[in-house]
């Protein structure tokens, strides 16, 4: 299935996708194999790379904003409107049971609270009008719960579904026959590099109490700095070096493709990531905090991220102000659903 879901979704065809599987070097994993995650001069690793396969994107410029290409939808004057822009939605995971309990996290793979699953929710609400066409995740459950749970919100109602590339066998077993169900799917990658990063002894801690003990100063410095690792640790610095690694190779020439993306991934998986997209420099990143569960958008138009509109905005047109492509998508959705 995931090559056959990756045709759909990459436009590669099958045969040079399976061969590129076995060939390059771009690994994905999936979120099944047990990872073992360590911590070098390099930052977070893993040691158990049997179950990677590999993906190769195409970097061909197309559509973005016509994904609501069903068989009764599209026609060639559709061609005509086609821009060359893409969304890109960052998503924090809802709150989880640790954020509830002020615990260090990390890379320690907890589930949302009830709350955090509404927030997924509400999330899912404030971009059920942005297209999306390929989501990726952490290998961690809070971040895919979360993507799970806001797409079920998702007004173009495709199904998104978990690539498994783990091994052979998975992948013919998760195989999917029909190419109709196929285009009403959205894959969906679930990378480690998009972890939260490795919090190192720290993790398991309570915030409250790791402050009372080594100082406000000392802990801040842990969480926010970007170049100081917390004990044992991995540094925003760190983090950055694999999770921004990955989102330049692997999800930017998706959007290059003309993909539309949503990563639903942490706190500070997603702060490098903006570092990189929003230019900050080390000292503008410590005041850079995240709120679980609020989607920010990004447009990627001309090799350039431009971020829209206010996330604390109190409705969506406001929080995401519009493209003109993005306004004809919502159209669409709604000539299709009423
Ligand atoms: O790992 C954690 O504890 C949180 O997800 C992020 O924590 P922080 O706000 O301390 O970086």
């Amino acid at each position: 299935m995931a090559a056959a879901v990756f045709h759909q979704a990459i436009g590669t065809p099958y045969s040079s996708l399976h061969h590129e599987f076995r060939e390059n070097s771009l690994r994905l994993n999936s979120n099944s194999f047990r990872l073992e995650i360590g911590v070098s001069r390099r930052g977070c690793h893993r040691s158990d790379q049997r179950n990677f396969c590999v993906v190769q994107a195409s970097t061909s410029q197309t559509s973005v904003f016509d994904p609501v290409s069903s068989p009764s939808t599209n026609n060639t004057n559709n061609s005509k409107k086609k821009s060359n822009e893409t969304a890109l939605i960052l998503m924090r995971h809802g709150e989880s049971l640790w954020n509830e309990k002020n615990l260090f996290t990390g890379c320690v793979d907890v589930p949302l609270t009830k709350k955090g699953v509404e927030e997924a929710i509400e999330a899912g609400k404030r971009i059920s009008n942005i297209p999306v066409d390929m989501i990726y995740t952490s290998a961690l459950i809070r971040a895919q719960m979360t993507a799970m749970l806001a797409m079920t919100q998702h007004r173009r109602r495709k199904v998104p579904i978990i690539i498994h590339n783990e091994s052979e066998q998975a992948r013919i077993w998760s195989e999917i026959f029909s190419e109709d169900t196929k285009k009403q799917s959205i894959p969906v990658i679930a990378a480690w590099q998009l972890n939260e990063r490795m919090y190192g002894e720290l993790q398991g801690l309570n915030k409250q109490e790791t402050a009372d003990r080594y100082g406000k100063e000392q802990v801040h410095e842990w969480r926010r700095s970007y170049d100081i690792p917390p004990p044992n640790g991995e540094s925003l610095e760190m983090c950055a070096e694999r999770a921004v690694a990955y989102f330049k190779d692997q999800i930017e020439p998706q959007l290059l493709s003309g993909k539309n993306v949503m990563i639903a991934a942490h706190g500070n998986s997603l702060r490098s990531i903006i570092m990189y997209l929003d230019k900050l420099t080390s000292q503008e990143v410590i005041s850079l905090e995240l709120s679980t569960g609020i989607p920010m958008l990004y447009i990627f138009k001309e090799g350039k991220f431009i971020r829209r509109g206010s996330p604390v905005a109190p409705t969506e047109a406001g929080v995401y102000a519009y493209t003109r492509g993005l306004a004809q998508y919502r159209q669409k959705l709604d000539d299709m659903f009423h």
